[in-house]
Parts: structure tokens; C-alpha cells; sequence
């Protein structure tokens, strides 16, 4: 097991901003955080990789608390949270670069190559990010966590920001991802992801967490 959360509260001072959750992930499963603004999701993925201590209840990530500073964390969580960090000097193809060197990862350059041409950058690829639009840094936020080797995907609303193209590209991908034995976490609004990727759905209320099968998930994000 990836993630296991049990009856795990999360939230801020002022306490839980949603029900507790029991969630699991698994290889070859992609499951989908949904729930209107504010239920909780980007504070319960910043739980589960260990950003912020859980209120109550246990998340395990590899069997142990997730630790993002440790070696084995960094080689198995390829995650994309809405932090905008960048290098302002580093080119797009740069970027990627530096990420797939610093993960080993064989033919590098043919690896970044292929996602700079996957994700549209083809014409920014010598760009530096203060040249690029918030939608194409975002695509190369999601293309770095592509360029690396990893066991589980953690994404936060992938969708923001991105053409309809694109999603569905990103909807292929996170097929794909499970099929070859990856995992996916994904928080998101986008029913085209919830119907096409997910394996499950964990929706988050005030009132409660409900498990849904991913068609009745698609269907409960269009009624939020
Ligand atoms: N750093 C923080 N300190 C205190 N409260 C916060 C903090 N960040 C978020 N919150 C509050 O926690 C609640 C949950 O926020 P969160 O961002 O997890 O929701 P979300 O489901 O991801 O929302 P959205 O769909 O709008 O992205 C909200 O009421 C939000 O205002």
C-alpha cells in the first residue's frame, strides 16, 4: 500500500476543515479527491505527503509518516501542489533537465525532449519561466513530474490552467500511469479526470466523506 489514512483529520488552528478521512492507494489505482471550495482537498494531499502534521489519525506513505526531506520519499513521490517554484534563470528544457539528471534517469535528454513535445512547450522550450504563461508553467510543473522515476503521483487540480486538449492529454497520462503499475492521488474539479482516470473517488463534505465509484464521482462534481 502507497497511502494509508485512517480516520485522518486535517486542518489548520481553528481546527478539521472537513470530515475525518480513510483512504487508501494502491499500485495501479488512481483515486480522485473531489469536494466543492474549501472542503479540504489540497489540505489533505499536503497531509498525506507530509507538509503539514495530520490533527488526528494516522497517514502512512510507504508504510511509514511521509517525510519529504528523506532520500526515499523524494525517489517515490513525483507531486504538483500549486506551489509555483522555478529557477529564474533556467530554461524550460533546463528545468526538466535537472530533474531527470538528478534522478538517473536513462536518456534524459530524448526523456525531456519527448514531454517538451507531449506538453506543447516545443515553442517555449528556451524560454525562462518569467516568459511563460501561468498555463505554461504549468505544464512544465506537470512535465517535471513526469521526466522522474517515481511509485506514486500526488497532484493538486492538475486541470487549473490548461486547455481542453491538454486535460485530456493529462487524462491519457494518468491512465497510463496506472496501467503500467504507477499510483495516482489527484485532487480535482474536472469531471473529464474523475470519469477518465480514476479508479475511485473520496468525496470530501462538511458533513461527511462519502467513497463513490468514478461515474457517480463525475456526476457529484457537475451537482457541487
Ligand atoms: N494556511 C491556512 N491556514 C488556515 N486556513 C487555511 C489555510 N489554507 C487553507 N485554509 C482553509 O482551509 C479550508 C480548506 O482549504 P483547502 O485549500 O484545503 O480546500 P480545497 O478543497 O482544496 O479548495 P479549492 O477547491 O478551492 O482548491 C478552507 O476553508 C481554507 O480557507
Amino acid at each position: 500500500m502507497l497511502v494509508n489514512a485512517r480516520d485522518l483529520s486535517v486542518g489548520y488552528g481553528a481546527g478539521p476543515v472537513c470530515a475525518p478521512v480513510t483512504l487508501t492507494v494502491a499500485p495501479g489505482e488512481a483515486i480522485a479527491v473531489i469536494g466543492a471550495n474549501g472542503t479540504g482537498k489540497s489540505t489533505l494531499l499536503r497531509t498525506v505527503v507530509g507538509l503539514q502534521e495530520p490533527l488526528a489519525g494516522t497517514v502512512d506513505l510507504l508504510g511509514a509518516p511521509a517525510d519529504p526531506r528523506t532520500v526515499e520519499f523524494r525517489a517515490a513521490v513525483a507531486s504538483v501542489l500549486g506551489d509555483d517554484a522555478f529557477f529564474p534563470a533556467l530554461t524550460v528544457t533546463e528545468h526538466l533537465r535537472l530533474v531527470a539528471y538528478g534522478h538517473g534517469v536513462d536518456d534524459a535528454d530524448g526523456v525531456v525532449d519527448d514531454l517538451v513535445e507531449e506538453f506543447g512547450l516545443t515553442d517555449r522550450a528556451d524560454a525562462l519561466p518569467s516568459a511563460l504563461s501561468s498555463g505554461q508553467r504549468r505544464r512544465v510543473l506537470l512535465a517535471a513530474a513526469f521526466a522522474r522515476p517515481r511509485s506514486l503521483l500526488v497532484l493538486d487540480e492538475p486541470e487549473q490552467r490548461l486547455d481542453s486538449g491538454m486535460r485530456n492529454r493529462l487524462t491519457d497520462r494518468l491512465v497510463e500511469e496506472r496501467e503500467d503499475g504507477g499510483a495516482v492521488l489527484v485532487a480535482t474539479h474536472d469531471p473529464v479526470v474523475v470519469a477518465g482516470a480514476a479508479t475511485a473517488v473520496v468525496l470530501l463534505h462538511e458533513d461527511g466523506i462519502r467513497h463513490l465509484a468514478p461515474e457517480a464521482g463525475a456526476a457529484a462534481i457537475e451537482a457541487l
